[in-house]
């Protein structure tokens, strides 16, 4: 199961430029895919942003050419510019190449005060088109070099509920900045990965980043070693509603000189009962509130389709629709494990299903499937490397491969534990 590890995403390589067309017109991307590839590069075709976004989030392009109407008869743009927007807020590095029909250049000069690199006008030149994507390529490269290598990497916070709109957009106001940022929510929510996108926001800074686990045993030697080695960088304080009270006045008195950025798996309410207040204060500059899955509608869906094809290509299975029952039963379900819990379920689902679509059995909603998983070699076993392992896979098997839950049972770190199923090869 991948959906735990969300630094597991490709990078970019250094292979054929890679383009994405963001078009509803399939004629279209196939002449523009004939010009890519009759010029080395080559292209990937979306039909509208929700599934531009899924592959964004899969994979890392050097170009996106953005068609601004999504629909057919829609003339407005609207839908070209709100993708616009977001493309550029969640990474100011993109290189985005607008489409327009022949009336656009007012459209188009909009465009490039909203981010967009360059315009092509349709029908266009195949000539003119190659010579942009090329040029939109050799952009692409300069801003790589000038912002380090995290920012090519795909990571996005999909997703079209306001909520989350507001975290991307606080993201990219935040992210280049040195403001502590306490993030909450949900086990499997999304914190991990709305720091991951903080960090990429300053990519390329040679700034230690330090994370570290919090857990009711901390002692102030661990947490001074962390804040040793955090120092003029970023300390990342996770599960921070778990610090004992007796080291956090301590820790509130050490913390200047870098930037904190702190998850806790709890709500508002839960952290301010746990922190004391001068730590809280010193945590807090900016907080950022990850709603539950449950709460947050159509996007369970949205994110349930983009699972499904994250995971039909990288098992390289023929992607299958979700049906019409099992997506009812997808925004029924009030998700416990949250993202995570969806992601694993979907994933699941895309390898076992074998109709045409993914049905609401594949999905097995309510079953954990597992029971109660004893490690019952291992009291027998007295090898300490074995039983450690056999000890790793009956939380992992446990906990459904929820990496920070089996950590939790086993009373390591994430990064611990990640380390140790490196060791044992699982
Ligand atoms: N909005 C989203 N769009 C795409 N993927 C998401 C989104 N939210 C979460 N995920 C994915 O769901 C998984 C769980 O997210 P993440 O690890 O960030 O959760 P977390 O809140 O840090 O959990 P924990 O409290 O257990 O550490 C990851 O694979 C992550 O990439």
């Amino acid at each position: 199961m991948e959906c735990p590890i969300p630094n597991s995403l490709p990078a970019l390589s250094t292979g054929p430029v890679r383009i994405l067309f963001v078009d509803d017109d399939s004629d279209i991307v196939a002449a523009a895919g004939l010009v890519a590839r009759r010029h080395g590069m080559s292209l990937t075709g979306a039909g509208n942003p929700e599934a531009a976004w899924s592959l964004l989030a899969e994979r890392a392009f050097d170009v996106i050419l953005l068609d601004l109407n999504f629909a057919r008869g829609q003339t407005s743009g609207e839908a070209g510019f709100r993708m616009l927007a977001d493309l550029m807020a969640t990474d100011p590095r993109r290189v985005v190449i607008v489409v327009t029909g022949h009336s656009g250049i007012n459209v188009a000069v909009e465009a490039m005060r909203g981010g967009a690199s360059d315009f092509v006008i349709k029908p266009w030149s195949n000539d003119a088109l190659a010579e942009k994507l090329k040029r939109g390529a050799a952009l692409a490269g300069a801003r790589r070099a000038a912002g380090g290598d995290g920012a090519g990497e795909p990571a996005l916070l999909l997703g079209d509920d306001p909520a989350i709109e507001r975290v991307r957009r606080m993201i990219a106001r935040i992210g280049a900045t040195s403001a502590s940022v306490l993030v909450l929510g949900n086990a499997g929510s999304g914190k991990s990965l709305t720091v991951d996108l903080l960090r990429r926001q300053r990519a390329g800074e040679d700034a230690p980043w330090v994370e570290i686990g919090m857990h009711d045993a901390i002692t102030i030697a661990v947490l001074e070693e962390a804040l040793r080695a955090s120092r003029g960088g970023t300390l990342v304080l996770d599960r921070v509603e778990q610090v004992p009270r007796s080291v956090q006045p301590f820790l509130a008195g050490q913390l200047g000189g870098r930037r904190v950025l702190a998850m806790a798996r709890d709500d508002r309410q839960g952290v301010r009962a746990a922190l004391d207040a001068d730590l809280l204060a010193r945590l807090n500059t900016i907080e950022i509130e990850l709603p539950r899955l449950a709460e947050r509608g159509e996007d369970k869906l949205l994110l349930a389709r983009h699972f499904a094809d994250r995971f039909a290509r990288r098992h390289a299975i023929v992607p299958r629709p979700i049906s019409e029952e099992a997506a009812r039963a997808i925004l029924a379900d009030d998700w416990p494990d949250d993202v995570r819990g969806l992601c694993q379920a979907i994933e699941r689902a895309v390898l076992l299903a074998e109709g045409e679509r993914i049905e609401i059995a594949d999905l097995a909603l309510g079953d954990s499937g597992h029971g109660d998983v004893r490690p019952r070699a291992a009291a027998a076993d007295l090898n300490l490397d074995r039983a450690e392992k056999q000890l790793i896979e009956a939380a992992l098997d446990r906990h459904r491969f929820n990496i920070s839950r089996a950590a939790d049972e086993l009373g390591l770190t994430r990064a611990a534990l990640y380390r140790r199923m490196a060791k044992h090869g699982l």
